[in-house]
């Protein structure tokens, strides 16, 4: 396996030793070259007598012999090179311009042992939802305000409580019953409405100030909600305004929705900080007053340490919203921050009022206690132990199974809860399809046509990957591919043409214009399938792109606005697919997402990351498929999930938590066959077919091969970056790395990836040089274990997700160091600006 590691990348350029093994004499290195020789026809030419032998046991194939020139689906051309070895072609002479290899899809594949077949399946809609509505209850009796009651069901669409808000309300909305106002700890499934259920008492404790005679949006801050990510603030903020549009009187009282009819909350207004605007305008808006706040960390921390006009001293309530991704991202001592800044800011303002330097107007119950609640969906470790520090004698609210009757909703009253919480919704269905290295990307392709001929119009996908460059390069991979295109190609030569084209300033500035636009470009059509907008997510994009995508995404043009959506979905008929990495995985609700798929598995965060991003779909009681595209040498890997979710196995078998969940497997020759159609076997033909118009596509222009190239090489670091535990199933050493370039639709063997990757490097790019040589081919020479130490521990290098997300580590430490805040930025986490963390990073 080591050996063929290095021949993938790095033999076949290897020069022909001067001397035979047993030679003496010369220089050193040349010596050992002769010997690394002599070493490797001895090992491999017996090797290939009993390929036979091993085949069945080995997930990784062996080596095909390549063909040369035009690919014939139904006959591969002959062989030409025998390349069991991967070593130097054992035919004539080198060829002087670099290969382009063709191979076979259907050839040369791992046998994968056929699982019983079972056909694409519309959503199930047999099993009982977990996460709806429940039908034996409604918000009446809870004790929530009859006037919220009202706008939640004429305005928001929202007639009964789910489980977690059946709940959660009775004990933590302010009724005289409830008087003591103790911390919570919230969690039950995605999809499942805890943001209503901590909005709901929020608002409903805030709404008696109203008839306070000095009560104006000056009171200062009285509430804050924390989000890890700009898009999930965004989301919760839209919430809040949805629900602040609540009327004075209730409709039948003002004769339905009359304009005259005043909001009920002129002085309670919502604000969000995420960083997008100028700190000195955020300054003016928290000067004026926001009663109700949403923030990201960074930024909150920011301004409670640097506003002296942050008037935050009367907060009664902080959320902490996905609360185990707060600390997956080095959170935690921002947190610790913004508690201390908190009590800190109240101590200061007490203060001020018995040194008579106040300005408050009395009447203030400064006696009450800040209410802290930890939401999330699934409970690890790393939250507990925020618990423990955020949290007071909290209540532990749950709701995991709501699908028999109210007996089920469990209300403890302690955080003390060991189990993992990693229950998906029961309504969705799970399937995962074992695909061959080189069949994942027509693979892909098959299912997302699939899933879209099966719906009526409209439906959303969701694609999960491993990382931006390869977002990047199925986005424009997909929106630039045709079938059937004769017209003659650039084809990339990997020498000299980029320091040609770069002599030409002319074309140099048409290079980076194109670039530019394809930047900023958010939506993108495929001609493979017709009618469909394609979307693409990941923290490298500007903030405003970022926003548009979504936004698209969600069809939020015939939705009229984002607050509406609850209440009335869109009736878009276009289909969308959203191509993102790991961002799109928490707390975010897309309107009628049919299916995730996650055609890379998540590389941190095991099986709770793999529950938030399948929790994309399947909300609030509606139906939804999750996909997991798995290679052979990951097969392990469902079987592993499984036990996750279903908690550890008892002696007798059974699971810890009594939970029944099953992932069907689903063989990919059913996947090919439903989305390229056709008889018998016919769907090899043109899945052939498509993977040429995918390989003519990078073939067509440098920058396109240099995008696969890059998300070839981004997506073998990240997928080095699952931790030891999983390393069984997920090891760079169990792929076929020639395979997996085929799934990027490269021709070149891995070394001419790698050479180019070199030559890229030398190429006078300024933007890309330093990068480039970074993360380009293991040198010449190295050693096997020396390469994979180098995907082992290179993880964040080419990613500029991997490396916001090391940053955000950072600044964790940072802040533990020094306690000193930074200026935030444009980062999707809402951290410290770019420059001072690239420098932090890089520990200068
Ligand atoms: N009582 C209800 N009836 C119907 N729909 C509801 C109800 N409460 C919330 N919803 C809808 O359910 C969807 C999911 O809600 P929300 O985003 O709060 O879930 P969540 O539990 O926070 O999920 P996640 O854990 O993924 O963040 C939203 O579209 C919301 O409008």
């Amino acid at each position: 396996m080591d050996d063929d590691l290095v021949l993938n990348l790095a033999a076949d350029d290897f020069p022909a030793p001067r001397k035979s093994a047993g030679a003496k004499g010369g220089r050193w290195t040349d010596r050992l070259k002769a010997k690394r020789v002599t070493k490797r026809k001895v090992t491999h030419e017996p090797a290939a007598q009993h390929t036979q032998d091993v085949e069945d046991h080995n997930p990784r194939p062996e080596k095909r012999a390549r063909t040369e020139g035009a690919q014939k689906p139904s006959r591969p051309a002959p062989q030409v090179q025998s390349s069991s070895g991967g070593g130097a072609p054992k035919t004539a002479a080198a060829p002087a311009k670099p290969t382009q290899i063709i191979s076979s899809l259907f050839t040369s594949n791992p046998k994968i042992a056929a699982p019983k077949a079972a056909p694409i399946s519309k959503p199930s809609t047999s099993t009982k939802p977990s996460n709806a509505a429940l039908d034996f209850t409604t918000f009446e009796g809870l004790g929530l305000n009859p006037l919220l009651i009202s706008h939640l069901t004429n305005k928001m669409g929202i007639k009964r409580p789910t489980g977690i808000q059946r709940a959660a309300l009775p004990l933590m909305l302010p009724t005289p019953t409830n008087a003591e106002a103790r911390d919570v700890f919230l969690q039950s499934q995605t999809g499942s409405g805890k943001t209503l259920s901590f909005l709901l008492p929020i608002i409903q404790d805030l709404l008696p100030l109203s008839s306070l005679s000095y009560i104006d949006r000056s009171i200062g801050t009285l509430a804050i909600i924390i989000a890890p990510t700009r898009e999930l603030a965004k989301q919760i903020s839209d919430v809040l305004e949805a629900l602040l549009k609540m009327r004075l009187r209730s409709d039948e009282d003002a004769n339905g929705d009359s304009e005259n009819s005043q909001r009920m909350t002129r002085w309670l207004v919502s604000g969000l900080l995420i960083g997008g605007a100028t700190r000195t305008h955020e300054k003016a808006r928290l000067r004026k007053g926001c009663p109700i706040l949403v923030s990201t960390p960074g930024r909150l921390l920011d301004h409670i340490q640097n506003t002296a006009s942050f008037n935050v001293g009367k907060c009664r309530w902080l959320v902490l919203d996905e609360a185990d991704q707060l600390m997956d991202l080095g959170f935690e001592e921002t947190i610790t921050g913004i508690l201390k800044g908190l009590d800190g800011r109240r101590r200061l303002a007490l203060n001020a009022i018995e040194e008579g330097r106040s300005t408050e107007v009395g009447g203030w119950d400064w006696d009450r206690p800040r209410r802290t609640v930890l939401c999330s969906a699934t409970i690890r470790e790393s939250v507990q132990k925020l618990a423990g520090t955020a949290l007071v004698n909290p209540l532990m609210i749950k709701a995991t199974e709501m699908d028999k009757d109210e007996h089920d909703l469990l209300v403890k009253s302690s955080a003390q809860e060991t189990s993992t919480s990693l229950t998906p919704p029961s309504q969705l269905s799970q399937k995962y399809v074992i695909a061959p290295l080189k069949l994942r990307l027509v693979a892909l392709l098959a299912l997302l046509r699939t899933l879209i001929a099966q719906s009526s119009g409209g439906t959303k996908i969701i694609v999960f990957l491993s990382c931006t460059d390869s977002v990047d390069f199925h986005f424009n991979l997909l929106g630039g591919s045709q079938m059937g295109t004769d017209a003659p190609e650039e084809v990339v030569e990997e020498s000299d043409s980029d320091e040609d084209d770069e002599d030409d300033e002319e074309a140099a500035e048409k290079r980076r214009k194109r670039r530019k636009l394809s930047e900023d470009t958010v939506e993108s059509k495929c001609a493979l399938l017709p009618d469909v907008s394609i979307y693409r997510l990941h923290g490298s994009l500007p903030t405003a792109t970022r926003q548009r995508a979504l936004k698209g995404f969600a069809g939020s043009k015939s939705n009229g606005g984002s607050n509406s959506k609850r209440a009335a979905e869109p009736v878009s008929t276009t289909s969308s697919i959203l191509l993102c990495t790991s961002v799109a995985a928490r707390g975010l609700d897309l309107p009628l997402v049919r299916a995730v798929i996650q055609y890379d598995l998540p590389t941190e965060g095991g099986p709770t990351e793999y529950v938030h991003r399948i929790g994309r779909t399947a909300r609030a009681g509606k139906g939804g498929e999750a996909w997991s595209i798995v290679a052979p040498s990951e097969a392990e890997w469902a079987k592993w999930v499984v036990d996750k979710m279903e908690g550890e196995e008892g002696a007798d078998g059974s699971s810890a938590n009594n939970k029944k969940i099953s992932l069907e497997p689903v063989p990919f020759e059913t996947v090919l066959q439903n989305g390229y159609g056709g008889k018998g076997k016919e769907y090899e033909m043109r899945a052939t077919e498509v993977q040429l118009a995918f390989e003519r596509w990078v073939l067509r222009n440098p920058e396109n091969a240099t995008l696969a190239r890059k998300a070839y090489l981004s997506h073998m670091r990240a997928y080095a970056t699952h931790p030891s535990n999983e390393k069984h199933m997920f090891h760079i050493r169990h792929l076929h790395l020639g395979h997996l370039a085929k799934s990027f639709a490269l021709r070149e063997a891995p070394t001419k990836v790698n050479a180019a990757r070199t030559a890229k490097s030398k190429a006078p790019h300024p933007a890309s040089k330093k990068r480039d040589s970074k993360s380009a081919s293991v040198p010449k020479g190295k050693s096997s274990s020396k390469q994979k130490a180098q995907y082992d521990s290179d993880s964040d290098d080419g990613d500029a997700e991997k490396r916001m997300k090391a940053m955000v580590r950072a600044q964790g430490r940072l802040s533990r160091k020094g306690g000193a805040m930074m200026r935030t930025d444009t980062s999707e986490f809402q951290i410290m600006g770019g420059d001072y963390l690239e420098k932090l990073v890089k520990g200068q």
